[in-house]
């Protein structure tokens, strides 16, 4: 670039909003169309230090950019990761995106920044941000009740198997299966028996922790994760969720009653998979049908 000059000229025509500043964050050119977008004119902008265009929390992380880009020599092409907040002339903040290039005019470095008013772009991007994280938790839900489903019952379980293969906190797996829960359809009608099952989730995440995960795996079938327990203290919630649910569903007169098989993981071994850990909980819940429901078994995680 000859002389400033030509470059005054050079940013009028350009269809962006565009303004230089030397190495101290002064703005020595501005255009129409910047000064427009945050609300001066060009008179007000221009020998203005930037700091005017950004707002204050940000000044000092700015600054440390600008030494950064005059150190660094490379320009940044727009859409490569860059955005600031931007602040009008009367205070409200928006989404920028800046593009930035070197400059020099008479052996002097300055950065000409072409800036984008993203806020339509920044409001997509949420959208379809909040959009696929509803979708995510919709795959991850059972529709019915709102407890997890089966898929996030499996997530679940192996993250924890993962945590304790690193030598994180024991857990237990109960697998809570109701008793005879088709005598409340065949009484009560299915939709009432919809009604049951949600209530009757709802029951298991009351009696369990905060920390604890519920799943519906099956029709009537629930799963709990509970990490960092003991066997006892996983005894002690599984009584609260058996006696919970039973009195929830006397007093909406369906009296069902749960099977439950419990299995352990107090440190990680071999026999630690998804596989085995379901296959001893279903063991110790089938024993517990067998015996004549309504309790709870505990079976040891064999290899
Ligand atoms: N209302 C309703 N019923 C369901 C749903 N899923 C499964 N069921 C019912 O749950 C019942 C499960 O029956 P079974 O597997 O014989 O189990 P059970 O009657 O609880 O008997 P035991 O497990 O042996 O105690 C069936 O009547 C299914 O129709 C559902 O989403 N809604």
């Amino acid at each position: 670039m000859k002389d400033e000059r030509d470059l005054s000229e050079l940013i009028e025509i350009i269809p962006d909003a565009a303004l230089v500043v030397n190495k101290d964050g002064k703005i020595v050119l501005v255009n129409q169309l910047a000064a427009a977008m945050f609300g001066y004119t060009h008179d007000e902008l221009h020998g203005s230090m930037l700091d005017k265009l950004l707002p204050e929390g940000i000044h000092e992380q700015h600054r440390q950019h600008v030494l950064r880009f005059f150190k660094a020599g490379q320009n940044r092409p727009m859409g490569q990761g860059f955005r600031f907040l931007g602040v009008r002339n009367h205070g409200d903040t928006f989404h920028v995106d800046i593009m930035l290039s070197h400059v020099t005019v008479k052996h002097e470095p300055y950065a000409i920044a072409f800036i984008r008013d993203a806020t339509q772009f920044k409001q997509t991007e949420d959208k379809i941000r909040r959009e696929l994280e509803s979708e995510r938790k919709q795959a991850l839900t059972d529709y019915l009740t709102g407890v997890g489903n089966r898929r996030a019952f499996y997530q679940e379980l192996e993250q924890d198997i993962a945590e304790l293969r690193e030598g994180h906190h024991s857990f237990s797996v109960a697998l809570i299966d109701l008793d005879d829960f088709k005598l409340v359809n065949d009484t009560f009608g299915h939709d009432e028996g919809d009604r049951a099952l949600q209530m009757i989730a709802q029951g298991i995440r009351e009696a369990c922790r905060g920390s604890d995960f519920v799943a519906r795996i099956g029709g009537d079938e629930f799963a709990t994760i509970h990490p960092g327990v003991t066997l006892a203290d996983t005894e002690t919630i599984l009584q609260r969720v058996r006696s919970g649910v039973i009195a929830l569903t006397k007093q909406e007169g369906w009296q069902v009653s749960l099977t439950i098989g419990i299995c352990h993981c107090e440190s990680y071994s071999e026999a630690c998979t998804v596989e085995s850990i379901l296959r001893t909980a279903d063991q110790a819940m089938y024993n517990g049908k067998r015996r004549g429901k309504n309790q709870i078994k505990i079976e040891p995680l064999r290899s």
